[in-house]
């Protein structure tokens, strides 16, 4: 089965590949734990076969009344007893610290992949979530692999001393117990592909379950939900999703049971057929008692033993399956293409370039760009202009390159922005989106993450602030600069944990200053930035806007066409091109797209209810 390039059965040499990277992973994040661990386990391990000895020693002197030296043997099952309970608690605590700090590098490098990713794609992508989602479960326990290793090797130790023991008194039963352990090995290992087969593709019920679950317990959300009584119809949602995962879950469960129950009583009859002969071998007088006793504690161990071994192998195969995850991810090569040679973009000097600019976001979607043609000149304010969904926001994603043009190109000075590293294009570009990111975080940190090399430039940020109308706002906070913008960590140890939230507004012009902190990047844009402010607030931002701008190179998003009048040139996009584009006044008097837009606009700010007129209808 693939999907979207990924196995979910690997071949043999993947999954070694995978073992080997796991534990190497496992041995550099915690050796000592590892080795200690593995100390602990192997004492655990070789304790049955010493009781079990140690056992067949009593039974026999008592048997034959030899007991002199049975204090001697009762202290050594106690040691040995008292040692296995010690090593079984320390195992627990060195499992644990084994796990904790790989899980710590597995997370590390998982999320430093993940941020190594430069476009947006991957994340508008089902199957990349899905990936994403086991993986992080896999980096959550990735000492697992250890567990089960551990395990194994227990398993072993304890299979080979029983073997030997079972060998002595009957060499044919000890081939039939070993030889049972195969198939049921192989048959553990199919349903256990089959499961992991499952889980993929329950995935996309499993992340919407969630998203229903999450949208319960969102702050944001909780209004529209009271409000619209939506409480019903989300928790019915998200337990349809759980009925069709748990349906799934259940089909296999109810496989492996009924499998399973069959091995099981295989291996219950064998053991039985044992233990018959074991009895008729002690009636001729061919065992003693003690050598039933070993009998029949040594198939019990090798039983549970290889038991033991076939589940770890099936747990160990299983988790190397959800590693194949993590390894897809972290091995992934660069989301958009990168340039041979990472050259440097210098600074804009004549202009940005959209040549011939086509898009879709996937081949499945329809076109949003069919072919446009834009100049933003060097030093000159370009405004965006046209009808929801024309594609402005999409064409300025394009020009921080998410996402590469489907055809055409866009060019920095006559450079296809292809041809540098993406991370060179975005250090000169400053942006507020649309959409930009309430962190939560304090108010000087959600200014800082425009720019964190200025992280510890109070002066700055405050500079920032005010340009963006907002440092009045701030300084009234409880703690200033230092107040949390969240309510999400409080906590009686830390005061200053207990933050306060902001209007919309309010978000939206520390969204500007964190552009503004950028001010001296070479292209700047700004996708509705004034769309949340009061009259005030927007008059200022503009005020301070035009200011920045003068003699700067950007790109205006607005619906607010007052607001764009003075910029040097307006495009309107339209049906996927460059429908008109000129100044404020040349754009009116042609009496298009803009005119319309515009005039009907302007028709909502005049106190008689006017029609639009003449050319602008
Ligand atoms: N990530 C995406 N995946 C698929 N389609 C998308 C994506 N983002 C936007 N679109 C689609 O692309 C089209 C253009 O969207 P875009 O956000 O660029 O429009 P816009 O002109 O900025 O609209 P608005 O004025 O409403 O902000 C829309 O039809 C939208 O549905």
């Amino acid at each position: 089965m693939t999907d979207d390039g990924l196995r979910i059965t690997p071949t043999r040499r993947e999954l070694l590949r995978s073992a080997v990277r796991t534990l190497s992973r496992v041995w550099r994040s915690a050796p000592a734990q590892l080795l200690a661990y593995l100390a602990v386990a192997l004492v655990g391990s070789a304790a049955p076969v010493m009781v079990a000895w140690l056992t067949r020693a009593v039974l026999d002197h008592v048997a034959q009344h030899r007991t002199g030296s049975l204090l001697g043997l009762a202290l050594a099952i106690t040691a040995v007893t008292t040692a296995v309970a010690v090593a079984s608690h320390a195992a627990q605590y060195l499992r644990a610290e084994v796990d904790r700090r790989t899980a710590a590098s597995a997370k590390d490098e998982l999320f430093a992949a993940v941020s190594r990713s430069t476009g947006l794609a991957g994340f508008e992508n089902p199957a990349f979530l899905d990936r994403l989602r086991l993986a992080q479960q896999s980096a959550s326990h990735p000492g697992r692999l250890v567990d089960t290793t551990v395990s194994a090797a227990s398993g072993l130790v304890t299979v080979v001393g029983f073997v030997g023991s079972l060998a002595l008194i009957s060499p044919a039963f000890t081939v039939l117990v070993l030889l049972a352990a195969v198939p049921a090995l192989l048959i553990e290992m199919r349903l256990s592909r089959r499961r992991t087969a499952m889980l993929w593709r329950i995935g996309p019920a499993e992340r919407r379950e969630a998203f229903y679950a999450q949208l319960m317990s969102t702050a944001s959300a909780a209004k529209e939900i009271r409000l619209f009584a939506l409480g019903d119809f989300l928790r019915l949602r998200m337990l349809a999703e759980l009925r069709t995962a748990n349906a799934a879950r259940r089909r296999v469960d109810r496989q492996e049971l009924l499998i399973q129950s069959g091995l099981a009583a295989a291996s219950a009859g064998v053991a039985g057929a044992g233990l018959v002969w074991a009895i008729l071998a002690a009636g001729d007088g061919r065992l003693g008692i003690g050598d039933v006793s070993m009998f029949v504690a040594a198939i019990a161990g090798v039983q549970g033993a290889l038991n033991v071994m076939v589940a770890a192998g099936v747990m160990a195969y299983e988790h190397l399956l959800n590693f194949q995850h993590e390894v897809s991810i972290v091995t992934a090569g660069p989301d958009l293409p990168l340039p041979a040679a990472g050259r440097d973009l210098p600074p804009l000097r004549r202009g940005i370039e959209l040549r011939d600019v086509w898009f879709r976001y996937s081949d499945d979607h329809p076109w949003i760009l069919r072919g446009v043609d834009l100049f933003v000149p060097h030093g000159q304010t370009v405004a965006l202009v046209g009808r929801n969904g024309a594609g402005k926001s999409t064409l300025a994603k394009l020009l921080c390159r998410f996402y590469d043009p489907t055809r055409g190109a866009i060019l920095w000075d006559g450079v296809d922005i292809r041809d540098v590293p993406p991370q060179a294009l975005r250090d000169r570009i400053s942006a507020v989106f649309q959409d930009f990111v309430s962190y939560e975080l304090t108010a000087a940190e959600n200014i800082a993450v425009g720019d964190l090399a200025l992280a510890g430039d109070e002066e700055r940020i405050a500079r920032a602030a005010r340009e963006a109308d907002v440092h009045d706002t701030v300084t009234a906070l409880p703690h200033g600069y230092r107040t949390l913008l969240s309510r999400g960590f409080a906590s009686e140890q830390d005061e200053e944990a207990d933050g306060v939230l902001l209007s919309g507004g309010q978000w939206q012009r520390l969204a500007l200053a964190r552009g503004f902190l950028r001010r001296d990047r070479d292209l700047m844009i700004l996708d509705e930035p004034s769309s949340g402010l009061d009259p005030e607030a927007e008059y200022e931002v503009h005020r301070q806007l035009r200011k920045l701008r003068s003699g700067r190179t950007s790109v205006m998003i607005s619906h607010r066409l007052g607001a764009i009048r003075d910029v040097d040139r307006i495009v309107v996009l339209a049906d996927g091109v460059v429908a008109e584009e000129g100044g404020h006044t040349a754009l009116l008097a042609d009496g298009g797209v803009y005119a319309r837009l515009f005039s009907r606009q302007a028709a909502g700010y005049r106190d008689d209810d006017m029609e639009p007129t003449g050319a602008l209808q």
